[in-house]
């Protein structure tokens, strides 16, 4: 009875009055000393902004990756120099690029920022920047110029299915869905090179498509872990019977995250040892097998957290590039002719039927100059990329004052906003491959940076320009290629920024047919 007593008080109006109170001046309290006493309050900014980062949560995670679309307009109303979060800074101004990601202190990531998909056992996804100095090297090497030298047969071979697929739907008069086919390409080239099994995406039916809407679903969700850290490790907990009333998408999520945990526990199984007629150097054995790691860099988690980021970061961002390359070159018949003249005077019509290789298309300057326009139009890193100077601040001067941004603050910058800079990059949302051509190119590398620059950027580039370069290189020496009716810009057009970016859900992607 007295038990019964105590809980009635407690949930009587005037009880719960009394706490929404306390709590609305706590919440008042807070985003005022956040606001007006916060270490970066004289950075300019929006109030909500610098108040609390439920603002991110609203345009990110509720409206899916439409925060950017904010960060933009607060440059456009205070300038060079915002508070996006009450935490953070993000600057956009080329010139301070190199200043911020190749310093020659290293800095670390903002282990707030790069814990959304839970997978902190990546490098990709390791904050602190000695960790990342015992972790990275060995994956380094397995993508170095030497490594990917002794794999070229096995691009070869990926390459040539690519064909082969393309081939088949030419003899049946099919339009091929590109978006699908290259990351399914992407897919397939990383997995054979670094898991015990290639997932051999371009052999199925649907090309992949089931896959690259597990990458995506992940993805998106993800941008609510943020912010609710529980959320992803809660879903990746759930038994399947109930993941599989949320419906098919969901399951394709379930059982990408098991396949991806299978791999991860076959290369514990086998003892680092490859499976199969592999005749190169895989690259999650080598990690497991390498002597400069200690035991607890070879857990389950450990594995599983490098296999999905490998899978993530190596086939959506070169997918997504091939697919805007090749929207381009096809939207601008008179680049797709120069690209198919200068293949057809660099090789014999016998060698345009084998297969190309990256060693021999590395050098044709208009080809790369549609790759390295395509890289900077699709930007496929489109997240903010936060870093953290722990020990010293950081002073950065616009045009017209300085700012000292205190230690320990995340500091960020988009390369999209390098990439589409005007003033830069004239008419920056047309196609122009004569960018990288002539005097200008040399110029404009230093506005460049689609693999980021420093110590923390891509490890996979060397693969993803070779795969870049095989793939287009060998499509528009082989076929009269066109774009089917209907395609558009937005096919290829980030809409959402989660990290990655992504069309919009809707939009059917880079539909060809084939001559
Ligand atoms: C066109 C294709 C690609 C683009 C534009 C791209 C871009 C980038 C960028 C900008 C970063 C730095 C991200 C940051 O600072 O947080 C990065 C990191 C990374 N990329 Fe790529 N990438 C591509 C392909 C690949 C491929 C094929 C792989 C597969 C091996 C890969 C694996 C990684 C990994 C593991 C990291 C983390 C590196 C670290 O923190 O040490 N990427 N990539």
């Amino acid at each position: 009875m007295a038990a019964f007593d105590l809980v009635s008080a407690l949930i009587s109006p005037a009880v719960l009055c009394a706490a929404l109170v306390v709590f609305g001046a706590y919440v008042v309290v807070l985003y005022v000393f956040r606001i007006y006493f916060s270490p970066i309050s004289h950075i300019p900014g929006p109030k909500w902004a610098a108040a609390t980062r439920w603002y991110e949560f609203y345009f990110d995670a509720i409206k899916n990756g439409k925060y950017y679309l904010e960060v933009e307009k607060m440059h456009e109303t205070y300038g060079p120099i915002v508070r996006i979060t009450p935490y953070e800074v993000h600057i956009n101004d080329p010139s301070f690029f190199n200043e911020l990601y190749t310093v020659s202190k290293r800095l670390d990531k903002d282990p707030w920022y790069y814990s959304w998909l839970n997978r902190t056992g990546s490098i990709f996804g390791t904050a602190q920047t000695d960790l990342h100095k015992l972790r990275s090297p060995i994956i380094k090497k397995a993508f170095s110029t030497a490594s990917l030298s002794r794999v070229e047969h096995v691009l070869k071979g990926h390459i040539a299915t690519l064909c082969r697929r393309i081939q088949e739907s030419k003899e049946e008069r099919k339009a091929l869905n590109m978006s699908d086919i290259f990351r399914s390409l992407a897919v397939d080239v990383v997995t054979d090179l670094s898991l015990p099994e290639s997932l051999s995406l371009l052999e199925t039916p649907d090309y992949g498509r089931e896959h690259a809407d597990f990458v995506r679903t992940v993805t998106e969700l993800s941008l609510f872990s943020r912010h609710l850290p529980w959320f992803i490790p809660l879903l990746e907990a759930t038994p399947r019977w109930i993941v599989g009333l949320q419906g098919e998408t969901a399951l394709h999520v379930a059982d990408g995250v098991k396949g991806q945990k299978n791999q991860a526990q076959r290369v514990i199984e086998n003892n680092g040892r490859p499976i199969g007629s592999k005749n190169f150097p895989v690259v999650m054995n080598e990690v497991y097998k390498s002597p400069d790691l200690p035991p607890s860099e070879k857990t389950p988690k450990r594995l599983f957290d490098e296999i999905s980021i490998l899978i993530g970061a190596g086939s959506e961002t070169t997918g997504h590039t091939m697919a805007t390359i090749t929207y381009h070159v096809l939207a601008n018949p008179d680049v797709q002719e120069k690209v198919r003249k200068e293949l057809q005077e660099a090789f014999t019509e016998n060698e345009r039927k084998e297969i190309l290789s990256y060693k021999q298309l590395e050098t044709l300057p208009y080809l790369n100059a549609c790759i390295s326009e395509g890289l900077r139009l699709a930007t496929s890193v489109s997240g903010r990329l936060p870093r953290i100077n722990h020990t010293a601040p950081t002073t950065y001067t616009s045009t017209s004052r300085s700012y000292t941004v205190p230690p320990g603050t995340p500091m960020s910058m988009s390369i999209r906003d390098m990439h589409y800079n005007e003033e830069l990059f004239p008419d920056p949302w047309d196609f122009k491959p004569e960018r990288w051509l002539g005097p200008a190119a040399k110029e404009n590398e230093k506005w460049f940076a689609p693999f980021n620059r420093g110590a923390r950027s891509c490890v996979g580039r060397l693969l993803a320009m070779a795969e870049l370069q095989m793939a287009m290189g060998n499509i528009f020496s082989k076929w009269d290629v066109r774009m089917s009716e209907g395609v558009r810009r937005r096919d290829v057009e980030m809409e959402h920024d989660c990290f990655a970016p992504f069309p919009a859900r809707d939009a059917p992607g880079v539909l060809i047919e084939v001559f």
